[in-house]
C-alpha cells in the first residue's frame, strides 16, 4: 500500500444552481511512496492546484478519493501540512509565533508549544528572526517561515502549492537547497506543484506531467537523493536527459493541439 494514494479523482466545478462549468480534473490516479518527493507539472489550467487542494481537504472531489497512510481524507487533517505560493503569515504575529500556529490549533500548550516552533524556525534557518513580524521578513524569509508552520503538525504528507514561485531565481535556488537539507532531515514525503521544469527535476524522485485535468505523463529522476552539490547534478546526464523529456512531454501537446 502507498503511502499516499490519488484514486481516479474527478472535479466538476458547478454553479450554486449545480450547473457544471469546469471539469478541473478528469480521472487523476497516482501513488506516492513514504519520503518520496513528487512534483506535479502542466500547463496554467491543466488542473494541478485543484489536485492538490483536494489531497490537502479544501476541496472535496466529485468523485474518486485520496488515501493517507491507508485512511481515506475527508477535509483537511493534521496529517496534511500545506505551503502556498504567499506564506499568508498572519501579520499581527511574530514568526515564532506564526509557526506555532498550526500546533496551537492542534491543542500543543507551553511550553511544548515555544519549544517546537523554535525547533521547527532553527531547522529552516530562521531562529534570528523569531521576533521579527512578517513585513520585517523578506520574501525567502516568508517562505521558509511558511515552511517551518507546515512542518511543525508534523504531518504526514507536505503539499507545496509553488512555493517559490513568486521569489527571484537566486533565492529559488538557495531555497531549493534548504528544501533538500530539510528532506534530509525529516524523510517527509512531498508533493510540489510548480511551472519551473529545473525546479522539477532538481527536487523529485518523480515529475508527473499533468494535460488538461489527467496525468499524461509519470518520470523519474534517478539521481538519487544526495543532492546537495546542485552544479553537479544539473550538469549530470540523466538531469539533462530528464529535462528534455519532460520539455517535450509538456510541448508535445502543444503541437498537437496547433
Ligand atoms: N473555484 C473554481 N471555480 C471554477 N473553476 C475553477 C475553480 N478553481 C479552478 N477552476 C478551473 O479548474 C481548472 C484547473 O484550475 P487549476 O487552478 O487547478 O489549474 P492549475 O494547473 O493549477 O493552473 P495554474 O498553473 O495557472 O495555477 C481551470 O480551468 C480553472 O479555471
Amino acid at each position: 500500500m502507498a503511502h499516499l494514494e490519488v484514486q481516479n479523482i474527478v472535479k466538476t466545478f458547478s454553479t450554486r444552481s449545480g450547473v457544471a462549468f469546469a471539469r478541473a480534473l478528469d480521472g487523476v490516479s497516482f501513488d506516492v511512496e513514504k519520503g518520496e518527493i513528487i512534483a506535479l507539472i502542466g500547463p496554467s489550467g491543466c488542473g494541478k492546484t485543484t489536485c492538490l487542494r483536494i489531497i490537502m481537504g479544501l476541496e472535496t472531489a466529485s468523485s474518486g478519493q485520496v488515501r493517507v497512510a491507508g485512511r481515506a481524507v475527508s477535509g483537511c487533517g493534521y496529517d496534511r501540512g500545506m505551503v502556498f505560493q504567499h506564506a499568508e503569515l498572519l501579520p499581527w504575529r511574530n514568526t515564532l509565533s506564526n509557526v506555532g500556529y498550526g500546533l496551537e490549533m492542534k491543542g500543543v500548550r507551553e511550553p511544548e508549544l515555544s519549544k517546537a516552533s523554535s525547533h521547527y524556525l532553527e531547522l529552516v534557518g530562521l531562529g534570528h528572526a523569531a521576533r521579527r513580524r512578517p513585513h520585517q521578513l523578506s520574501g525567502g524569509m516568508k517562505q521558509r517561515a511558511g515552511i517551518a508552520r507546515a512542518l511543525a503538525i508534523d504531518p504526514e504528507v507536505l503539499l507545496m502549492d509553488e512555493p517559490f514561485g513568486a521569489l527571484d531565481s537566486q533565492t529559488r535556488e538557495t531555497l531549493h537547497g534548504e528544501l533538500l537539507s530539510i528532506h534530509g532531515k525529516t524523510g517527509k514525503t512531498i508533493i510540489i506543484v510548480t511551472h519551473d521544469l529545473d525546479e522539477a527535476v532538481m527536487l523529485a524522485d518523480r515529475v508527473i506531467v499533468m494535460q488538461k485535468g489527467a496525468v499524461s505523463e509519470i518520470v523519474p529522476i534517478e539521481i538519487g537523493r544526495d543532492r546537495q552539490d546542485m552544479r553537479a547534478v544539473r550538469t549530470s546526464a540523466e538531469y539533462s536527459k530528464k529535462r528534455t523529456l519532460i520539455w517535450e512531454a509538456l510541448h508535445d501537446h502543444e503541437t498537437q493541439a496547433a
